[in-house]
């Protein structure tokens, strides 16, 4: 594609230099340059990208992205934020995918990867083609590749759907995370439905205010229908939880037609009727489309609403209620999201990905319903993240379980015993005696402790890490998947 094609598509772009010229892929990454590339520079949270011209010259780019022109002998693209203009650049480099295949996108603190597995197993039966994009894995054409965020930068973004169009993929569900929002990852992408989960504390380390972080997931619905859409004609829709308040800002925001779900407030998609027990969840349900019973095997009733968003989106693409029904309770489960781990032990051992405030409660309560005997907790909280949630995660934990075993979960470049620390300062304010929790920096170590206590009929909660495989210590990735470490403390108990 030729440059000046490609920069048409900022208005107020300044080109400079031979606007001919010939751009056969896009980078952001100098060390990917090859001959040919447009390399696009972004001014990083932790370096600037501009400092990298160079090396991308040497190595062959075409031409540049830039927000202040360079001393550079090459055609120059001058935009006022160069991540934003990465966004619409890449959607048009890649013939705008998004717009060719029914997009659905799922944004709130919790609960995205379930609803969005949930929507793709439907979509799958009803026999329509589904990518999924998400933090466990981006997956398609029979392909899982390894995602090293929930949301991928636009450019990655926008290569995935292209592929996914050329492999005759009908309709991607993925999970937009407010980090994307406002980066504008997803700007240009063109979302059909949008859907919002809930909206909890996490992530002020990076939105500084809960103001701030509505108001980032807010983009999702503003921009609904905004994108560079050929399809003006087609229809969006806002899929919002009745049952969170952010729901009227986020209604009051968009041009789009609203639907809503919930459990306890009017709502076009209801549930009622809720029975929880350790095996599953059953529920009645009222749309819009008729009425009927769901047993999911999932726990919890937060996967009551996990599973109203995904109804209430999939009767928005006509399929019917009986066949989401189907769908939904062959569903076994997300993987680490309320996994039993199994070694035939007289005692429940559970992983979940529960790593914020309203997260974990949730699930405490949903293993409080089901547990005969104690409650064990196993939990910490990510370094380089929110440090306001750890004290509230620590009271939380406190509240909801008999014993709790603090440790490490990803300290990245934090000391972890000052993440422990943190978590301990919630429990002190609580008063919690001493003798009903411990801290033990080393997961393993913690994970162990905590399966040598059970008794018959308790259950380990072991919370935060869920599907990851990995433990981030300073600058490495260490190898560690909490089911895996579970299972051989189950197996090698003293007792
Ligand atoms: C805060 C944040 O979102 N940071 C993202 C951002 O990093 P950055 O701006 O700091 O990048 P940088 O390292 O400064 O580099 C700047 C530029 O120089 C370039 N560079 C750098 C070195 C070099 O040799 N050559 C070169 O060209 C880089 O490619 C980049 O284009 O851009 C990077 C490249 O796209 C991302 O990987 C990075 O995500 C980091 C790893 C991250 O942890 N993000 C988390 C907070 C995140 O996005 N989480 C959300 C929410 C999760 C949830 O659902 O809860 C998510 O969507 O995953
Ligand atoms: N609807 C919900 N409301 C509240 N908590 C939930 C909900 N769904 C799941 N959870 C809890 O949050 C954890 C994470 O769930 P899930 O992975 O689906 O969320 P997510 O929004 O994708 O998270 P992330 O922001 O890390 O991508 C689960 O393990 C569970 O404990
Ligand atoms: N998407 C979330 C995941 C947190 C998972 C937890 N294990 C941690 O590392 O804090 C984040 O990046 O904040
Ligand atoms: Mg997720």
């Amino acid at each position: 594609m030729k440059l000046e094609e490609l920069s048409s598509c900022l208005a107020a772009a300044r080109l400079y230099g031979d606007s001919g010229t010939e751009i056969t892929d896009l980078q952001v990454d100098s060390r990917k340059v090859k001959p040919g590339d447009l390399f696009i520079c972004l001014p990083g949270f932790t370096v600037d990208g501009h400092d990298y011209a160079p090396q991308a010259a040497a190595a062959g780019a075409a031409a540049l992205v830039v927000e202040r022109r360079l001393d550079l002998e090459l055609p120059q693209i001058v935009v006022g934020d160069s991540r934003f203009a990465m966004a619409l650049l890449s959607n048009v480099f890649f013939s705008s995918p998004s717009s060719r295949m029914k997009m659905i996108g799922v944004t709130g603190t919790n609960g995205k990867t379930t609803t969005t597995y949930l929507i793709e197993r439907i979509l799958e039966d009803h026999g329509v083609k589904t990518g999924l994009i998400g933090t466990i894995q981006m997956r398609y054409g029979g392909v899982s590749y390894p995602m090293p965020r929930t949301t991928p930068e636009s450019l990655e973004l926008q290569r995935h759907l292209h592929d996914m169009v050329t492999q005759g993929v009908e309709s991607c569900v993925m999970e937009v995370s407010s980090h994307a929002l406002e980066q504008g990852r997803v700007k240009g992408t063109d979302f059909r439905t949008a859907i919002f989960t809930n909206l909890t504390q996490d992530h002020l380390d990076y939105h500084h205010t809960m103001e701030e972080y509505r108001a980032a997931k807010g983009l999702f619905f503003s921009r609904l229908g905004n994108a560079l859409s050929p399809r003006k004609e087609e229809r969006k829709y806002a899929v919002l939880n009745a049952d969170d308040e952010a729901s009227v800002y986020f209604a009051a925001q968009t041009a789009a037609e609203t639907i809503t779900y919930g459990i306890d407030s009017e709502a076009d998609v209801r549930a009622s009727q809720i029975s929880i027990t350790g095996k599953g969840t059953s529920f009645h349900v009222d749309t819009f489309r008729g009425s009927a019973d769901i047993s999911l095997k999932m726990v919890g009733k937060f996967n009551v609403y996990n599973a109203l968003a995904a109804v209430t989106a999939c009767l928005l693409e006509d399929i019917s209620l009986e066949d989401i029904k189907r769908s939904l309770e062959s569903v076994p489960g997300v993987s680490g999201r309320v996994e039993a781990v199994e070694e035939g032990q007289p005692y429940t051992v559970v992983v979940d990905y529960a790593h914020t405030p309203d997260g974990l409660e949730n699930v405490l309560k949903t293993v409080n319903e089901f547990a005969e005997g104690k409650v064990l907790t196993v939990f910490g909280c990510g370094g380089d993240r929110d440090k306001t949630k750890r004290p509230l995660m620590g009271k939380i934990a406190a509240k909801y379980s008999d014993h709790v075993l603090v440790t490490s979960d990803n300290p990245r470049t934090e000391n972890p015993d000052a993440i422990l620390k943190d978590i301990e300062a919630g429990l002190i304010e609580d008063g919690v005696e001493r003798g009903r929790y411990e801290l033990i920096v080393d997961r393993r170590e913690a994970i162990g402790k905590a399966v040598d206590m059970a008794s018959p009929g308790d259950v380990v909660l072991i919370a935060g890490k869920g599907h990851e495989t990995y433990q981030l210590i300073g600058g490495a990735v260490l190898d560690f998947d909490d089911r895996i470490v579970a299972k051989e403390a189950i197996r090698g108990r003293s007792h």
